[in-house]
């Protein structure tokens, strides 16, 4: 059955034609952004949501969302979505982080010119037929300081596009390297020396904890008198009500804001002053870049229902079309693996340690260590998967250590996965045969070789002349069929395990007789 996408946002039609060239069925209701209750009722029928930004994903709309796999932002800020909530359902969420880059900073600049010559207040004159020469006083931007707060993808061409017009750029961001600011032509200054030195400030984060209210009355009061501040990147970021008393006090000159604390922006502080400029949240609003955002949040959402490949996710690892292919059977290991120490496992799990050796530590082992866990934790949690997983597993405090190495034994590629329970430490091993089916191949130490079947029997026993005969007599009798048989001892006359595919479910009165053979320690069912 063809995967189906609601798209609930005014997304270009570039998209729907994409979704149907790759033969999936999709809904264009652009409506529904603004209509939670009915997005609620239908969300159920959908595995994918593609949205901008006035559809809000909240933990009530995924409660609904029981098929849902993938919701895909067609732009950049993903703030309207609970990604927390979306991750414990396992729902990948991925954006577009760079299609409406330019746009905006082109917005942003736009914005700049606008406060720096008044030309929406000039415009108003104008057309009203006043012709107020002598009111509009601008100020010349060429040697002015811009101050970028915020010096990532847009922050950059923002930059970019100041030096351009002869501007000194100072940007603020922790995270900008000395050699990035190098190369963008920027001069990275601590907050504080923006602050004091720019004539224009612009904003460009994220709205975080962090960056909340990062141009607070504080921070406002020690800005250069004159200054002129824009925002394109978040409502949030600057305290509305003490920008617009600096505004009236005459310190700050003049404000642009394309986004508002609350949206839509019905009413604000910033509203009516004469020396602000606003504009509803239009930042990516071009023709170019909705077409880029549509095409390739489409794109993205159909690579990964179609074909599993994961590119712009912001809570997985990227695995592309490429990649996907030959991560599957290790996904597949990985998860079986886990999967095996989970159902052996009847106490709290504390620690999880994956080892991956040989060719497959130059996998994408972020994704594996998601399967591995989600595979563990499936026998005691029935709703987790590989995006749920680590979520899940920090949330229950379980520590989680991956570690890579050259192969070192007999195989290509070996995972191995050990646990450490309050009770016991457990360590299981497996590779991929060259038929693409993932093996065990080492259970405590012990080598076995046996594929992963729908019906198992593990068992542990001592090493002693007659436990096959009778144990394969017992399932004769029975009725069950035996399909494969894998042994493993450490030594001889020391400790044995089997691993015995059996065709069809094994009743517990069989497994009862299991345990109770001579030399039996334990004999636990599996599926796979
Ligand atoms: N108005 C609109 O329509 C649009 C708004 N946006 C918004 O613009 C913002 C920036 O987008 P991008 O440049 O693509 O994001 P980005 O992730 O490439 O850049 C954000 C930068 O902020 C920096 N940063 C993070 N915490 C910081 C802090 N505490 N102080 C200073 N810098 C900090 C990061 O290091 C990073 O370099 C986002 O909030 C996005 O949602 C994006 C597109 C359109
Ligand atoms: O991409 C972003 O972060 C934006 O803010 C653009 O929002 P929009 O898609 O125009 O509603």
């Amino acid at each position: 059955m063809a995967p189906r996408v609601l798209i609930s946002d005014k997304l270009s039609d570039a998209a729907v034609q994409i979704f149907k060239d790759r033969g999936v069925d999709v809904d264009f209701r652009p409506e529904l952004g603004k209509d939670k209750d009915k997005l609620a009722e239908i969300i159920g029928d959908y595995d994918g949501l593609a949205i901008r930004s006035a559809t809000k994903v909240t933990p009530k709309i995924l409660e609904k969302a029981t098929r849902l796999k993938v919701i895909g932002r067609a732009g950049i800020g993903v703030d309207n979505v609970d990604i927390p909530a979306a991750s414990a359902k396992g729902v990948i969420v991925m954006n577009t982080p760079f299609g409406n880059s330019i746009t905006t900073a082109e917005h942003a600049i736009a914005m700049m010119f606008a406060l720096a010559r008044q030309i929406p207040q000039a415009d108003a004159s104008t057309q009203a037929g006043k012709w107020e020469k002598n009111r509009f006083m601008g100020v010349e931007l060429t040697a002015k300081t811009l101050g970028i707060i915020g010096c990532g993808n847009i922050g950059a061409i923002v930059a970019e596009r100041g030096i351009g017009l002869k501007m000194k750029v100072i940007a603020f961001d922790p995270f900008l390297s000395p050699e990035r600011a190098l190369t963008i032509g920027v001069e990275k200054v601590e907050l504080d020396d923006l602050l004091a030195r720019a004539d224009v400030i612009t904003l460009h984060t994220p709205l975080t904890e962090k960056t909340k209210n990062v141009l607070s009355a504080e921070a406002l009061a020690k800005t250069r008198k004159g200054v002129r501040i824009i925002n394109c990147a978040r409502g949030g970021l600057v305290d509305e009500v003490a920008l617009r008393a600096a505004l009236d006090s005459g310190h700050v000159a003049g404000a642009a804001f394309d986004v508002f604390g609350v949206e839509p922006a019905e009413e604000n502080p910033l509203f009516g002053h004469p020396n602000v400029v606003c504009t509803p949240h239009l930042g990516a609003a071009t023709t170019e870049a909705q077409e880029n955002v549509a095409l390739q949040v489409a794109e993205q959402m159909s690579d990964y229902l179609l074909n599993g490949a994961i590119s712009n996710a912001v809570n997985f690892p990227s695995i592309t079309a490429e990649e996907a292919p030959k991560l599957k059977p290790f996904i597949a290991l990985a998860e079986k693996l886990g999967s095996f120490a989970g159902q052996l496992t009847d106490s709290d799990i504390q620690t999880v340690r994956i080892t991956y050796e040989g060719a497959v530590a130059d996998q994408k082992i972020k994704a594996l260590t998601s399967a591995a866990i989600a595979g563990l934790l499936r026998p005691a949690l029935a709703d987790v998967n590989v995006v749920s997983a680590p979520s899940i597993a920090k949330e229950r405090g379980i520590v989680v250590e991956e570690t890579t190495r050259a192969a070192e034994g007999d195989y290509d590629s070996l995972i191995t996965l050990s646990i450490t329970s309050d009770k016991y430490e457990r360590a299981v091993s497996g590779t991929v045969f060259a038929d693409g089916q993932p093996r065990i191949v080492d259970i405590k130490g012990i080598k076995v070789d046996a594929e992963f079947a729908p019906s198992m029997i593990y068992i542990t026993n001592e090493d002693k002349p007659g436990f096959i005969g009778r144990f394969a007599s017992l399932l004769g009798d029975a009725g069950i069929n035996i399909a494969t048989f894998a042994l493993g001892r450490d030594r001889q006359g020391g400790d044995a395990i089997a691993l015995v595919e059996v065709d069809g479910p094994l009743p517990a009165e069989v497994l009862e007789k299991v345990t109770a053979l001579p030399h039996v320690k334990q004999a636990k069912p599996l599926t796979f």
